[in-house]
């Protein structure tokens, strides 16, 4: 089999389903007893179903207390919340939260259960019987990137911060609840892996449509996981509440031009895209094949490397031809150290991947981890250029500065001599 991947850009991705449900706060209150100010002092807010919404803003300004009143863990003082046209406010709260997905910083997983237990927990709540749950668990554990036959049978303490995180938001998904409330997901987890988290969940959302509401104390995330941004200052006031170009190129407040400040320039970085430049087409091997004609393939593509790829497509190492023909067939080297990045994944998250492992470009994936092309920090670094050329002036020094500094600094591990090919650095 050939297997080829085209470099053209992703056709546009058809209608999606939409499976969550609009969310809407109407003048919505809390005040905390024995405060003198309340948390949330008078709040309106509409979500779109299908919508990821990022909630930020200074540490204080009611991001959490908001979020919780969606769910009631927090009790709103005054005011209506409703979930599509059910008003939540008068609804039994436990069975409120068992038809809402609740993900917390570091997964919140029982220690003691297995990750298919826990991830079953709501539907057998819910009475479910055992197949059903069990395939619920096995379809949501491949959503979120875990191999059922490896993880189901793990204790949360046999797995990394980020697997465990992948954990919380299958369960929080299991009962297909129209609404994910997240509050700091990825704030306990290292910088590489919270945009792996990241793409995922905005592959998810893809896929399922949920409506998705996140607290996050990270405006670069916020941007980048948002259809819309909710600014708020103290005490639940809205500062802006717009998508993030909009917000990056026409703050609403003096307020929001400061705390999007000297972010703004990097950030607006945040909204290209890894699927808004095109890719570079790479030759793709399965372990076992024949080197020779690997090799081969890739000559007649004039490629100089390929990509060692699973069953599922998804990239185990990126030899070059060199390294091909030491060895009769095709090796199962996983390279732990490979630069991958998502359809979804920013120009920023793509030059970090490619500056950490130093490599001069990472390999694209689609949702379900699949290889798609190459990306080579040339393309990346032209982007940001132009956009910076049209409207940021100001932050050209500084970033191109970041990014042709960091070119002198590393030396490609893999596609170094020869390996480089039209994707390594020029
Ligand atoms: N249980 C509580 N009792 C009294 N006051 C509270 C309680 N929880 C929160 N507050 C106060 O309400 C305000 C809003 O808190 P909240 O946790 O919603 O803010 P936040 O924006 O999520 O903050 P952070 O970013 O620091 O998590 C703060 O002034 C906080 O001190």
């Amino acid at each position: 089999m050939t297997d080829e991947v085209s470099g053209a850009p992703a056709a546009p991705a058809p209608d999606r389903t939409v499976t969550g449900a609009s969310i809407r706060l109407d003048s919505v209150v809390k005040r905390y007893k024995g405060q003198d100010r309340p948390a949330v002092a008078r709040l309106d807010l509409e979500i779109e179903a299908g919508e990821i919404v990022a909630f930020v803003g200074p540490s204080g300004c009611g991001k959490t207390t908001t979020l919780k009143m969606i769910n009631r863990l927090i009790e709103p003082t005054e005011g209506r919340i409703f979930i599509g046209d059910r008003d939540v406010t008068r609804e039994d709260p436990d069975k409120l939260r068992q038809s809402i997905g609740y993900v917390i910083q570091s997964g919140g997983l029982f220690p003691h259960w297995t990750v298919a237990k826990n991830v079953g927990a709501i539907p057998r709540v819910l009475g479910w019987d055992k197949k059903r749950i069990a395939e619920r668990t096995e379809y949501l554990l491949d959503l979120v990137g875990l191999d059922p036959a490896t993880f189901a049978d793990r204790l949360p303490k046999d797995m990394s911060g980020g697997q465990q995180q992948r954990v919380g938001v299958a369960r929080a998904l299991a009962a297909d609840p129209p609404v994910l409330l997240m509050d700091e997901p990825f704030g306990a987890v290292d910088p590489i892996t919270r945009v792996r988290l990241q793409d995922s969940l905005i592959a998810i959302q893809h896929e399922l449509g949920k409506t998705i509401v996140i607290v996050t104390h990270d405006f670069e995330e916020a941007t980048k996981l948002g259809d819309k941004v909710l600014i708020l200052s103290e005490g639940g006031h809205v500062e802006q509440y717009a998508r993030p170009e909009e917000i990056l190129t026409a703050p609403a407040t003096p307020f929001v031009e400061e705390f999007v400040g000297s972010g703004a320039k990097l950030a607006y970085l945040t909204v290209s895209r890894v699927r808004d430049v095109e890719v570079d087409e790479v030759i793709t091997a399965r372990v076992g094949e024949s080197s020779a004609a690997v090799i081969q393939r890739a000559k007649a593509a004039n490629q100089t490397w390929v990509v060692v790829v699973d069953g599922e497509g998804r990239p185990r190492s990126w030899p070059t031809l060199a390294e091909l023909a030491s060895k009769s067939e095709v090796s199962d080297f996983l390279d732990r150290r490979l630069p991958v990045v998502a359809r979804s994944s920013t120009l920023n998250d793509a030059l970090d991947a490619m500056l950490a492992t130093s490599q001069g470009a990472a390999l694209v994936t689609d949702g379900r981890g699949a290889v798609v092309g190459s990306l080579g920090i040339g393309s990346v670094t032209e982007v940001i250029r132009t956009k910076l050329a049209e409207g940021q002036p100001e932050a050209e020094d500084s970033y191109t500065s970041y990014v042709d500094g960091a070119v002198s600094a590393p030396t490609p591990v893999v596609a170094a001599d020869e390996g480089a090919g039209s994707a390594g650095p020029s």
